[in-house]
């Protein structure tokens, strides 16, 4: 985990954790793509940039926190090269990673603790794609 580089980015929803995130996240680079401050913002304007930020392979991979997590997954997923997963369990990041080799986490701010979504992304950034029978699915994705 400590060897990842990390785009980050949030709308105003998702903004207090994405601040704590930056503060405790060990990790060897993470860049914040905005927002930059608490007042209301349109979500597209953060999440375009870290996808292509994490589609053009300068990040590994990415955090994207909103009030739901979803309009930020569904414009994450906008981007051919970017599999973003609503994750709101541990479990569910798991098999993000191992099943979808998921690329992007999205996290419902408004719907998680924020020592959970902590948990969410460790799992995220320390679970590997299994491969296999999943990589022919995963390539079957792009239309
Ligand atoms: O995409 C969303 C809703 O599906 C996100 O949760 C946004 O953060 C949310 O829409 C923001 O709502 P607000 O009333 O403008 O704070």
């Amino acid at each position: 985990m400590t060897d990842l580089k990390i785009a980050i980015g949030s709308d105003h929803a998702g903004f207090a954790y994405k601040q704590q995130l930056l503060q405790t996240l060990k990790v060897k680079q993470i860049k914040d793509f905005g927002t930059y401050d608490a007042s209301s913002v349109d979500y597209p304007d953060f999440a375009h940039p870290v996808a292509l930020a994490v589609e053009s392979g300068e990040f590994d991979l990415g955090i994207l926190v909103c009030g739901s997590a979803n309009g930020v997954a569904i414009t994450a997923n906008k981007h051919q090269g970017i599999r973003a997963a609503i994750c709101w369990n541990e479990e569910l990041a798991s098999l993000a990673r191992k099943h979808n080799n998921a690329n992007i986490v999205c996290i419902p701010e408004r719907f998680i603790s924020f020592e959970l979504a902590q948990r969410i992304i460790e799992t995220f950034f320390t679970t590997e794609f299994e491969g296999g029978r999943h990589a022919n699915r995963v390539n079957k994705m792009l239309c």
